[in-house]
């Protein structure tokens, strides 16, 4: 479980990044923080992980104050994947998995065959483990970022954007592929985003979030949707979108539902 009580973050510069901040993430549960740019997405992100020390108030992991942890051992214990896959270019996919169960003391060659096993694991070909990640498209990049957060075993995922940077069809397959690991593996996830369909489609829980880091509304996405806080929240849902707002026409006797411009999207089950 993660808690962030009452965490604030002023930047040196004297931007105020998030004031006040509150959130337990249940343990085993993905939490989507969204927001537009600026809203303190990452900075809430990398108080976990102590990249980001609060200004003041507390992040607690499992009732313990990370601050009292070890900075460096921390950061090893939990995975983190990033918009860009964060990978070492001039190291192999295999290395590049490997890297932090090496750090952590596992015999190179013994993290290595892990390193194999989680590449399939997070669907890639084995073959592409000798590669260099300038060798790989965006989504296999992607795919070998999550791979190597999820090498030590973490019970914590920080994942940042981390399918921002490819195209809807692969970002799509990318969130399925986490659903479908996530069933399996039962991480404690927070998931950092712009895209509320996306945070809608991977979040137990979302937060909304404003400028300056200040809770919009959180809640189950369904109970979001059904009823947004304010303006603000309905905007940013894009709730009064005409391709949101479904309706339903009977067709041969099968219930399709299409959007506001009448669009089919989909065939309700009976
Ligand atoms: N190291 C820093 N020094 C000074 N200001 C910073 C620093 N990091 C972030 N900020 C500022 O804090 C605010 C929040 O930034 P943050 O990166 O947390 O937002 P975000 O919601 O993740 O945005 P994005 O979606 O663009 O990544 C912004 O105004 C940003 O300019």
């Amino acid at each position: 479980m993660i808690e962030f009580e009452s965490v604030s973050k002023t930047y040196p510069g004297g931007t105020a990044a998030v004031s006040e901040f509150s959130l337990t993430v249940p343990s085993h549960r993905t939490v989507a923080l969204v927001g537009s740019s600026g809203s303190g997405k990452t900075t809430l992100l990398r108080m976990v992980n102590r990249m980001v020390d609060p200004t003041s108030g507390r992040v607690l992991i499992d009732d313990e104050d990370v601050r009292t942890r070890n900075a460096v051992e921390l950061r090893r214990s939990i995975g983190y994947v990033l918009q860009q896959g964060g990978l070492l270019p001039h190291r192999t996919v295999v290395d590049n998995i490997a890297t932090v169960p090496v750090l952590n003391g596992t015999p190179r060659r013994t993290a290595r065959t892990a390193a194999l096993e989680m590449l399939e694991r997070v669907g890639l070909d084995p073959a592409v483990a000798r590669r260099y990640p300038g060798q790989l498209s965006g989504g296999q990049q992607q795919r070998v970022g999550v791979a190597r957060a999820l090498a030590s075993n973490p019970n914590i995922l920080l994942m940042d954007e981390p399918f921002g940077a490819v195209d809807p069809i692969v970002r799509r397959e990318l969130q399925e592929e986490l659903l479908r690991l996530q069933s399996e593996l039962d991480k404690t996830i927070v998931f950092v985003t712009h895209d509320v369909d996306e945070a809608f489609r991977l979040g137990d829980e979302v937060v909304v979030l404003r400028e300056g880091g200040e809770v919009a509304q959180r809640g189950k996405p369904t109970e979001i949707l059904a009823k947004p806080a304010d303006d603000f929240v309905r905007d940013f849902i894009g709730a009064d979108r005409a391709d949101h707002v479904l309706t339903t026409v009977k067709v041969d006797g099968r219930t399709i539902a299409v959007d506001g411009d009448g669009r089919p999207v989909g065939v309700l089950s009976p």
